[in-house]
């Protein structure tokens, strides 16, 4: 044979190997007949550890591998050219060649007595009559196909198990459907919402604190094609600013005195392929909103203590509390930055501008609650919901939470009275002012002091919290507590 003719069987025998792989592939009648065709099917099976066998269209074996013959327990030349029922008397080829339908993963008993999980394959011509059948053990015997299966059912528990932690972990717990309130304000903040979570642009959540800023982020991850990917939640105003930039991008190791062997990868690279939250935008350190421009703009980074560039994908959904306009006027907001973080703005209004929307909260919330606590309350007196919607609610739905699980707590019966709402709910501002005429410095002073004990009140006497709701400085806190006597 001449080289060129070598070369053209060669491709002849490569194009057949590739039909056996697709039984509706056609082939023709010299080439499953060729001496030179078989002899290229033993040289490729007979290494392979797969049990392998081709039968021609009259069910005779034209050729077998080693392993098979060897499963069988007949040597090569006792089957070749045999009738397939000859070798194995229970092969189901000739009904596989009637149906010409190919059996996938069936389980068969041999003639010896093996059973194993097998394939039998018709191969057609172009007139799609029987040309040739292919059969391959694909588990040699039952308690392997068994162990594969058992191990998957372990791995797949194990999976399920690690993605419920990583879910609770990283994930997004709450829906539109936590989102209580169909006022016009809210409906239009929700709407904006939704349209939001379809689209893969930035997300800027603005809204007083306790407004559900947080919720509407986890909505917006959960509604949006991310949602198997991770949640990530980043306060930046609760991480010390010499720590938020190995905390959102990560450190190699030796980066600083400290770091960990290895190093750690930051919240921007566990969020990959997912959604990062950015509370708090507002308190981000200027070094800080710099390198977040770039991750925005240029989707990398770089781990501090390093020069590889990290690249991910990460949606960003940013909030605050803060007039960013304003924090830009003073120098401590980036304009660009801003720019870049506005693309899908949602301002979620204050309680006191949707004062609709009480009802309805206070009986889902107090249905939450009462199971929370596992007591049962499920009624408020008119008087008391009176109280409820008179109130300016400065922390929002947050504020009212802990204001109805107080009232589920000291009530003994299952109905909310006045009794059990906290003084300051009932004493509304106007009675300072309306009361005798007397010289501003003292209304001033009582209405400054009625604020600190409300605050204190709202915030289970936490003064960090209470000054950072008044917006003013721990000092000043404590200064002015001494000064009223409120401890
Ligand atoms: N519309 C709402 N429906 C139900 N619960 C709400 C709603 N808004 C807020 N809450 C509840 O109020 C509390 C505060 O909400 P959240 O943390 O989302 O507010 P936030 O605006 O992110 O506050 P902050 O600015 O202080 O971080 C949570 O317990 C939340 O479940």
């Amino acid at each position: 044979m001449s080289g060129k003719q070598i070369n053209t069987k060669m491709q002849e025998g490569a194009k057949e190997f590739q039909n056996l792989h697709n039984n509706s592939l056609v082939l023709s009648e010299d080439s499953i007949l060729s001496e030179y065709f078989i002899t290229m099917m033993n040289k490729i099976f007979d290494p392979l550890p797969v049990p392998f066998i081709l039968l021609d269209k009259d069910s005779r074996v034209r050729m077998i591998n080693q392993v098979f013959a060897d499963y069988l327990g007949f040597s090569k030349k006792e089957i070749i050219g045999k009738p397939v029922l000859e070798v194995d008397k229970y092969s189901r080829f000739p009904y596989v060649f009637k149906t010409k339908k190919a059996e996938i993963a069936w389980k068969h008993t041999f003639e010896n007595g093996h059973t194993a999980i097998v394939h039998r394959l018709p191969v057609l011509d172009e007139n799609g009559e029987i040309k040739y059948g292919v059969g391959m053990v694909l588990f040699e015997d039952l308690h392997q196909f068994r162990d594969i299966i058992e191990k998957n059912k372990l791995l797949e528990t194990e999976l399920y198990l690690y993605k419920n932690q990583l879910k609770e972990m990283h994930g997004a717990k709450y829906s539109w459907d936590n989102i209580i309130g169909n006022s016009e304000k809210m409906s239009a903040a929700k709407f904006i919402g939704r349209r939001a979570s379809q689209t893969n642009s930035n997300v800027l959540i603005l809204g007083e604190s306790g407004t559900g800023k947080e919720l509407f982020a986890h909505a917006i991850h959960n509604d949006s094609v991310r949602n198997f990917s991770p949640f990530v939640k980043v306060n930046s105003a609760a991480i010390p600013s010499e720590l938020l930039e190995s905390e959102l991008f990560g450190y190699e190791e030796g980066a600083f005195t400290g770091a960990k062997k290895g190093g750690k990868i930051g919240k921007f690279e566990l969020a990959n392929g997912g959604s990062i939250f950015l509370d708090e935008i507002g308190d981000m350190p200027l070094k800080m909103q710099a390198k977040l421009l770039r991750v925005l703009q240029e989707k990398e980074f770089e781990r501090v203590g390093g020069n590889n560039i990290v690249k991910v994908d990460v949606r960003v959904i940013a909030a605050t509390n803060k007039d960013l306009r304003q924090l830009i006027d003073e120098g401590k907001f980036r304009e660009d930055l801003y720019y870049r973080l506005n693309v899908m703005t949602i301002e979620i209004p204050p309680l006191r501008e949707r004062h609709g929307d009480i009802g309805e909260l206070v009986s889902i919330l107090l249905n939450k609650l009462s199971n929370q606590l596992g007591k049962y309350v499920s009624n408020i007196s008119e008087n008391a919901m009176e109280h409820l919607i008179g109130h300016s609610w400065p922390g929002n739905v947050r504020e009212l939470e802990n204001v109805l699980e107080r009232a589920i707590n000291l009530t003994d019966s299952d109905t909310i009275l006045p009794v059990h709402l906290p003084i300051y709910l009932k004493q509304h501002t106007r009675r300072i002012v309306d009361g005798p005429i007397r010289p501003l410095k003292d209304i001033i002073e009582d209405t400054e002091k009625e604020a600190l004990a409300r605050c204190l009140e709202y915030t289970d006497g936490n003064k960090l919290q209470t000054a950072k709701l008044l917006e003013i400085s721990r000092s000043s806190l404590y200064d002015k507590l001494e000064k009223y006597g409120i401890s």
